[in-house]
């Protein structure tokens, strides 16, 4: 199956319409093109790999994770495991130089790697949300790209490690084998508005467009992945659905991957704009809500569950 590619080299009107085909027929797109510099991810993929390389003890003084941190295969508060390790962070410049302190030798030299790459793609995830706005008629063409934007932006970074499994050795490695695998990352959706995810060259990484059948995703380091999230689909009023997605260790490689999660300041309402709420149909699926009131629910509950149903608006609402 063909995933949608975009590329932003092309003309943005047509730009603007394959983004909401994509987002329509699958919630997720690949980006190519994207102006994202080479050395701004080469930078973060140096500092990334060099932690991830330390000895657990040491990996584990930027723990646990609360639920930003250092976390080993324990993933949220309520039991989910994976073979996955991961370093969660805010987004924020100030809360980035604080927590680079615990995390690398060279607090500085992380802080600047990190704080780089977010500045980027923050600014390639606005890019894609003004050009979401745009495809969809939206009037107010910065409505989403706003939220991430804000100073009070509640957006995190994630840095995923899959380890090479040791007991790997009898393993089918061809992408279309799922013979022996494990699971990296369970299925979920993102809770937030848009995921900007790239990873090294190891695949792993599978979407679901239908209950039970998974896409792999074939690897592309040069690219980005896009997620809709839970907050796009209720801004959109279902008319994007959050994309179901996993990742899987079936390679004897390691796979690290950089997950940017796009989302409004903790007190933001989250709501559909008009446009989204037009006849024929003139009711919004979900009830006003607030960014922070979502977040506590999603994080008290596990991770494949389906969360959005809870914010369900009733007739009589
Ligand atoms: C089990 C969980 C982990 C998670 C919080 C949650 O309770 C449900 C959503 C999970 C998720 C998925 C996308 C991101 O990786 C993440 C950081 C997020 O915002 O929601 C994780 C949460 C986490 O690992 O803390
Ligand atoms: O590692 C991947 O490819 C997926 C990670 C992911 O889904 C997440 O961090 O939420
Ligand atoms: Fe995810």
């Amino acid at each position: 199956m063909e995933l949608p590619v975009v590329d932003l080299s092309a003309e943005r009107s047509e730009v603007s319409k394959l983004i909401v085909k994509a987002c329509e027929e699958y919630g997720f797109f690949k980006v190519v093109n994207h102006g994202v510099p080479q050395d701004v991810i080469l930078k973060l993929e140096e500092q990334v790999l060099s932690f991830f390389s330390l000895p657990l003890s040491e990996k584990q003084r930027a723990g646990p994770p609360d639920p930003l941190g250092y976390g080993c295969k324990n993933i949220g508060f309520n039991g989910d495991t994976g073979e996955v390790e991961y370093l969660t962070l805010n987004t924020n410049p100030l809360s980035i130089a604080q927590r680079s302190i615990t995390i690398s030798n060279n607090p500085s030299k992380f802080s600047s790697a990190v704080s780089g790459y977010v500045q980027a793609v923050r600014e390639l995830a606005c890019e894609l949300l003004d050009l979401t706005a745009e495809g969809l008629l939206v009037s107010d063409r910065s409505l989403f790209s706003r939220l991430i934007r804000d100073v009070d932006s509640d957006s995190i970074l994630r840095l995923n490690h899959y380890p090479i499994q040791l007991d790997s050795k009898d393993w089918d490695t061809s992408p279309s084998s799922h013979a022996n695998c494990k699971v990296g990352f369970g299925a979920h959706s993102d809770p937030q508005i848009f995921t900007l995810l790239r990873s090294n060259d190891v695949g792993g990484l599978q979407i679901s467009i239908e209950d039970g059948v998974w896409i792999p995703v074939p690897p592309d380091p040069t690219a980005f992945w896009v997620n809709v999230g839970d907050m796009l689909q209720v801004m959109t009023n279902g008319r994007f659905v959050s994309v179901r997605h996993r990742a899987l260790t079936y390679s004897r490689k390691s796979r690290m991957s950089m997950a940017f999660f796009g989302a409004p300041p903790l007190q933001a309402r989250i709501a559909a704009p008009p446009e989204m709420v037009a006849p024929p149909n003139s009711l919004s699926l979900y009830k006003p809500f607030t960014w922070a009131e979502y977040k506590k629910t999603a994080y008290s509950l596990r991770l494949g569950d389906t969360r959005l149903d809870l914010f369900k608006a009733r007739k009589d609402d």
